[in-house]
């Protein structure tokens, strides 16, 4: 029998396209590279990381950048898309949002432009599943009624957000901001900051993110993975849409993150593995979950973090003593800070109302 955190419909609004490949897909790419071109990647170095129970943020990194060697054309991206989409459909993910940071690779002809064509290639193609992923301009919704008549193929919402690479540019930043600007047609809601966050500084990519702002796109941010207190204190003065992980917070920081009222996306699996919060029951989920502070499970990285949803949902609801029922609440309240319109907020609303009302957990 299906567990209940598998069969309660979730939005995930923290999850990396590369990091959420599927591991089997990861591996055929990986193999297949290895034999035409030895140097491309290390092989056995890739099982052996895969395997591993936990990563420093240096070797998640790595992996991140054996992960982008495999990525050898367009239609890769586009299978990996595909694919990620198909996986989070299955896990009963009625919303997602995923992010990725547009590539340019002159080798193969690249452009951040086309990568992100690929990706909407992948949006188009999965036939397993029905994908909405076009923004609607009329309020035409029919996520609920298809359900309600008894449409038994599943749906999943989905809408993309841009990654800026700490490694980037000012102008690199910009061109992806400009991007999302374009394709904002295509379901590009947002834009995010991620990377390793022992690179770059904050002053390089915020021209780019006020100019997000300015233009109507939501920004998200990766803040305090790390000890820098300084940068912090800027992040949330800039006063983003949501920010993720908020691990190395100091009591100034969630001061300021409770009078703003910003939403995070908790990732517990991938704070545990990579070390950056020592162990669960310290997590900070449990002070922001009673202190009613808005936040959400999320994944990260399914692939390298070896995870699902679900089982963010289950993690959460052993380590904290929570029911079913409260998780059904946390995912429900996660449709407050999704980054699409009002249309799909309410779509999703009206969905849970009536999830609530006719489950039996
Ligand atoms: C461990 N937590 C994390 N912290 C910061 N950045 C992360 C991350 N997990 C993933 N990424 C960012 O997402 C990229 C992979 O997906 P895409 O190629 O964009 O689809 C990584 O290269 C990194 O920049
Ligand atoms: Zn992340």
């Amino acid at each position: 029998m299906e567990e209940w955190c598998e069969s309660m419909p979730k939005v995930e609004l923290h999850a990396h396209l590369n990091g959420s490949i599927r591991v089997s897909t990861l591996l055929e790419l990986a193999k297949a590279l290895n034999e035409t071109q030895r140097d491309a990647i290390n092989f056995s170095q890739m099982k052996h990381v895969i395997k591993k129970k936990a990563l420093s943020l240096t070797e998640v990194f790595h992996m991140f950048d054996l992960i982008h060697n495999v990525i050898t054309d367009h239609s890769i991206v586009t299978r990996i898309t595909k694919e990620v989409i198909e996986d989070f459909a299955s896990d009963n993910v009625v919303y997602l949002e995923l992010r990725t940071t547009p590539k340019r690779n002159d080798s193969i002809g690249m452009s951040k432009r086309s990568y992100v064509d690929a990706v909407i290639e992948g949006l188009k193609s999965v036939s397993s599943v029905d994908v909405d992923f076009i923004p609607k301009t009329e309020d035409s919704r029919s996520f609920i009624s298809d359900k309600c008549n008894g449409n038994s193929r599943k749906r999943i919402i989905v809408r993309l957000i841009l990654s800026i690479d700490r490694r980037e540019t000012t102008e690199a930043a910009m061109e992806t901001v400009k991007l999302a600007l374009e394709m904002r047609h295509f379901g590009v809601v947002g834009i995010d900051l991620s990377g390793n966050p022992k690179t770059g500084d904050w002053t390089t990519y915020l021209p780019a993110l006020k100019f997000a702002r300015e233009q109507g796109l939501k920004v998200t941010l990766h803040c305090g993975e790390i000890k820098n207190p300084k940068e912090i204190k800027n992040m949330l003065d800039f006063h983003p849409q949501r920010i993720g992980h908020a691990c190395f917070f100091e009591d100034e920081h969630w001061k300021m993150m409770k009078s703003s009222k910003t939403p995070v996306e908790i990732c517990l699996t991938s704070n545990i593995r990579t070390f950056s919060v020592p162990s669960i029951d310290v997590h900070h989920f449990a002070y922001l979950y009673e202190e009613k502070h808005p936040l959400v499970l999320c994944t990260d990285d399914t692939c390298v973090f070896t995870t699902s949803l679900s089982k963010e949902y289950k993690y959460a609801a052993d380590s904290f003593g929570l029911g079913k029922w409260d998780m059904l609440e946390l995912s429900r309240n996660a449709v407050e800070h999704i980054f699409a319109d009002n249309g799909v907020k309410n779509d999703l609303r009206k969905y849970f109302n009536s999830v609530s009302k006719n489950m039996e957990m």
